[in-house]
C-alpha cells in the first residue's frame, strides 16, 4: 500500500469489529491506521483498543478530519441520524465504504448532499478470520481508484466480487447473512447429535470437520454439490432415508425462500429510509 490510508469506523458493532479483526489479522494495516467510533457506547470502545490496539473515540470531529476512508457500519434504521452527525466532518477527497445493508448510494449521497464517492459493500463475519465473500459496487461519484482502495480493504479480509449495486440486494440475502444459515444448519446437527445421546466433544468434533471437509470438497472437486452428494448416497442406504426426511420437510424449498425473503428485506429496508427521505 502506498500513502497508509486512514480507515475510521462509523458503528462499532458485530461487523465493524469483524472488519477490524480481520484488518489487523491480516497485518497489512498499523493499528495506528484504524479509528473506530460509535454513538456513546464508551465502554465497547475501550473493548477494540484492549483487543485490537485501535483508537476508540466518540469525537467525530477528531476521527473523521484524519479519516481517508469512512466506514458506515450502523443498522439501517441509524443511518439518518448517523450521517447527519458526520456531515460537518466530511469532504468530497474523502472515500465512504458502507456495509449497511438495503440502503442504497443513492439515498446516502442525497443525505449528505455531497457529490462524495461512495463504495457499498456487503462482506460478512468470516471477515474476521479473513474468509469474508465480499461483493462492492460503485456510487455515482466513485471511479476505478475508489473501487480499487475498497478493493484492497476487502481482499485483506477475503474474496471480492464487483457487482451491480441492484445486485447487493441478493447479495445480502445469500452471503451477507449465509454465514447465519451454516450456523443454524450446525444448531440443528448438534441438537440431533444431543438427542442421539453422543458425547458433546466429540459430536462437536464430527460435525465441525464434516462442515469443514464438505466445504474443502466443493471448493476442491470440479463436481456439481448434487453429484458430490449422490456419491455419499447409497440406494437403499442411510443418506438417502435422512434426506427423504429433508424432502418431506422440503428442506431445499425452505433455503431458496429463506435467501429470497432475506433478499426481499434488504429492499425494504432501502425502501423504508427512502420513504423517511420523501417525508422529510
Ligand atoms: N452483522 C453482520 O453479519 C453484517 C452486518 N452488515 C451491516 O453492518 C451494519 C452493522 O451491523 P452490525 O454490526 O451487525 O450491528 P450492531 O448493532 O452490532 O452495530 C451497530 C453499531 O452502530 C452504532 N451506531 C448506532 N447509531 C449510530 C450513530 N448514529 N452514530 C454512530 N454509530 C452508531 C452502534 O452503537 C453499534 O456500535 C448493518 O447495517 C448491517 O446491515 C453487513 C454485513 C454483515
Ligand atoms: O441481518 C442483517 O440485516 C445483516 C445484513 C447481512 C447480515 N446481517
Amino acid at each position: 500500500m502506498d500513502k497508509k490510508l486512514t480507515y475510521t469506523f462509523i458503528g462499532a458493532g458485530s461487523m465493524a469489529e469483524a472488519m477490524v479483526a480481520g484488518m489487523i489479522n491480516s497485518k497489512l494495516f498499523d493499528r495506528e491506521q484504524l479509528i473506530v467510533t460509535n454513538r456513546s457506547n464508551v465502554e465497547r470502545l475501550q473493548y477494540y483498543k484492549q483487543q485490537y490496539g485501535v483508537k476508540g473515540t466518540n469525537n467525530l470531529k477528531d476521527a473523521l478530519e484524519i479519516a481517508d476512508v469512512v466506514i458506515l457500519a450502523m443498522k439501517p434504521k441509524d443511518v439518518t441520524a448517523a450521517l447527519e452527525s458526520i456531515k460537518p466532518y466530511l469532504t468530497e477527497k474523502k472515500l465512504i465504504i458502507s456495509v449497511i445493508a438495503g440502503i442504497s448510494t443513492k439515498s446516502i449521497e442525497e443525505l449528505l448532499g455531497l457529490k462524495i464517492p461512495i463504495i457499498r459493500a456487503m462482506p460478512n463475519t468470516s471477515a474476521t478470520i479473513g474468509q469474508s465473500a465480499t461483493a462492492i459496487s460503485q456510487g455515482t461519484f466513485a471511479n476505478h481508484n475508489h473501487e480499487a482502495i475498497a478493493k484492497r480493504l476487502f481482499l485483506t479480509i477475503g474474496t471480492v466480487s464487483i457487482v451491480d449495486e441492484d445486485d447487493l440486494h441478493a447479495v445480502t440475502g445469500l452471503s451477507g447473512s449465509g454465514p447465519a444459515y451454516v450456523y443454524y444448519l450446525v444448531e440443528a446437527m448438534e441438537k440431533a447429535a444431543l438427542d442421539l445421546g453422543l458425547d458433546k466433544d466429540v459430536s462437536k468434533e464430527l460435525i465441525l470437520q464434516t462442515i469443514i471437509g464438505a466445504a474443502e470438497m466443493l471448493k476442491s472437486s470440479p463436481k456439481h454439490p448434487s453429484v458430490l452428494r449422490k456419491e455419499i448416497m447409497s440406494p437403499g442406504g442411510t443418506t438417502e432415508a435422512g434426506l427423504s426426511v429433508l424432502e418431506q420437510y422440503k428442506y431445499q424449498e425452505a433455503m431458496v425462500q429463506c435467501i429470497k425473503r432475506a433478499t426481499e428485506r434488504s429492499k425494504e429496508l432501502g425502501a423504508e429510509i427512502e420513504n423517511i427521505m420523501m417525508k422529510q
